[in-house]
């Protein structure tokens, strides 16, 4: 197995399989569990050679998951339910990895040579169905044999991966539950700058929460209280949805007909601070895939939707279109925009480390460096500078990240109010019944994290870390 830098530590829970459903009724068929392994051999094959390669790719090539997996399952035509499954292979193998790899070095006796092809992957992922997923043992190990016999390089241990994962199926589960997956499976940088940033305790809670697949949280145009009942949801008292993963969001009720769409909880936050926007001109700078344009949009402000990413733009086009909501979309470099009048208001949504969303993009674990954060520091605050210029005096800007660094927001805005003196931070005014006043930093931010929204019942806890300020312009 490879090297894992991680430390041990006290003994943790084990890790759960699946997704717990949620509370409520639904008018809806349940969706297709994604669980369930796919039956007919041959695209059970296919299904676990998407996962293999997409770990493949994250793992040694250091590349994003969701480009990667997109490509992984399009070129072996994988039909939905096998790409779920793939997709849930995948990732409960990237967020239990240390765990994992300690559990399956135990059974093998002498180091590896080198040029072991997917060797890693092929046992990682077995490992995920086997301790994991409740694959049955011959279906699992079956396949990872089979899928060493086709790498060249790894056909030579077919033989040692069949008896590594028999011994597994049989011990592996009470191996699992006496590891600490989080001091496996964390990168110590991180640890210990949340550590530094939250406290060790917190840090310990964020990280935690961090490794576990969260639910599905859904922002709707209206009346959440009807669309909650017709998909088995909860009203999130930030007024989110939010429902245990149910299968494919467009089989569910009101996707078609454009009334929500798929946002995590504390990213719905950051538009509410502007409070009314019906009527105002606001520039949304880093805007794909579209999330909080549909917000602003939904609320009736005139949007200039601003990203660099002809791609993700298009995608922004696409949502807004099933919404039946419209902004005026520009394909630039938010350094470099410009506009001949100014905005009423501006929202810049940076590009960062996304630490705060490893609960569903578990890739960050593997894919960020420490010194990340300092380089999306300094191109954040060129970003925030350059937007000041675009704002009407008077008007409202919020920034926001989905980093849980310091750098990347409460000090981010420190030292931008230190460079602008026309510029002041307008504290959130929170409504408690909403939005707990714990959320509020001391100088008047919003800093959510993944460790809120902890008394929700399993497989729906959870929230992504965000950081949001609210800066006025002077008159
Ligand atoms: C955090 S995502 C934005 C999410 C989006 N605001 C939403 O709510 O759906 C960051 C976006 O910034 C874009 N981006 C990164 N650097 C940029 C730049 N210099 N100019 C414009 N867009 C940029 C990326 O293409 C990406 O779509």
């Amino acid at each position: 197995m490879s090297n894992n830098t991680n430390r041990n530590g006290p003994r943790t829970a084990a890790v759960r399989p699946g997704a717990a459903r949620a509370h409520g009724k639904r008018d809806h068929k349940p969706k297709t569990a994604a669980a369930r392994p796919p039956s007919p051999a041959a695209d059970g094959l296919k299904t676990r050679d998407a996962a293999v390669s997409a770990l493949f790719s994250v793992l040694i090539e250091h590349k994003p998951f969701d480009d990667v997996f997109a490509r992984a399952s399009a070129t072996r035509d994988l039909a939905p339910r096998d790409r779920a499954f793939a997709r849930l292979i995948a990732t409960s193998a990237l967020r239990n990895r240390g765990a994992l790899q300690a559990v399956l070095r135990t059974y093998i006796a002498k180091p590896l040579p080198e040029h072991i092809g997917r060797l890693d992957e092929i046992l990682l992922a077995a490992a995920a169905q086997l301790l994991l997923l409740q694959t049955p043992p011959h279906a699992a190990i079956s396949l990872a044999v089979d899928q060493c016999h086709a790498d060249t390089n790894g056909k030579r241990f077919a033989n040692l991966v069949n008896a590594v994962l028999r011994r597994l199926s049989e011990s592996g589960p009470g191996r699992l539950a006496s590891l600490d997956n989080v001091a496996l499976t964390f990168p110590e940088w991180l640890l210990a700058r949340w550590s530094a940033a939250y406290g060790p305790a917190e840090a310990r809670q964020i990280a935690r929460a961090s490794l576990v697949e969260p639910a599905l949280d859904i922002t709707v145009k209206s009346d959440p209280e009807m669309w909650a009942e017709r998909i088995g949801a909860v009203v999130l008292p930030t007024g989110s949805i939010r429902c245990a993963q149910a299968g494919r969001v467009e089989e569910l009720p009101g996707y078609d007909e454009g009334a929500w769409w798929v946002q995590d909880a504390a990213a719905a936050l950051p538009v509410k601070l502007f409070g009314d926007v019906a009527g105002l001109s606001v520039l949304d700078l880093c805007a794909a895939p579209g999330g909080k344009t549909a917000q602003l949009a939904a609320l009736g402000a005139n949007v200039t939707a601003v990203d660099k990413s002809a791609g993700r733009l298009s995608r922004l086009g696409e949502n807004l279109a099933r919404l039946g909501l419209s902004a005026n979309t520009v394909v630039g470099d938010a350094l470099t925009f410009t506009s001949e009048t100014k905005f009423d208001a501006i929202l810049l949504d940076s590009p960062c480390t996304s630490t705060g969303t490893i609960r569903r993009h578990p890739d960050i674990l593997y894919l960020k460096r420490p010194e990340d954060v300092p380089a999306l520091a300094a191109l954040q605050a060129k970003l925030i500078d350059h937007a000041a210029g675009l704002l009407k005096p008077g008007g409202m800007l919020v920034y926001c990240t989905c980093s849980l660094e310091p750098e990347e927001g409460e000090k981010q805005i420190d030292a931008f109010l230190a460079r602008h003196a026309d510029f002041a931070r307008r504290p959130i005014t929170l409504d408690e019944a909403t939005i707990p006043l714990s959320w509020r930093t001391s100088a008047g931010d919003l800093r959510t994290l993944p460790s809120h929204f902890a008394d929700m019942p399993e497989g729906l806890r959870g929230l992504d870390g965000f950081f949001a300020a609210s800066l006025v312009k002077s008159p």
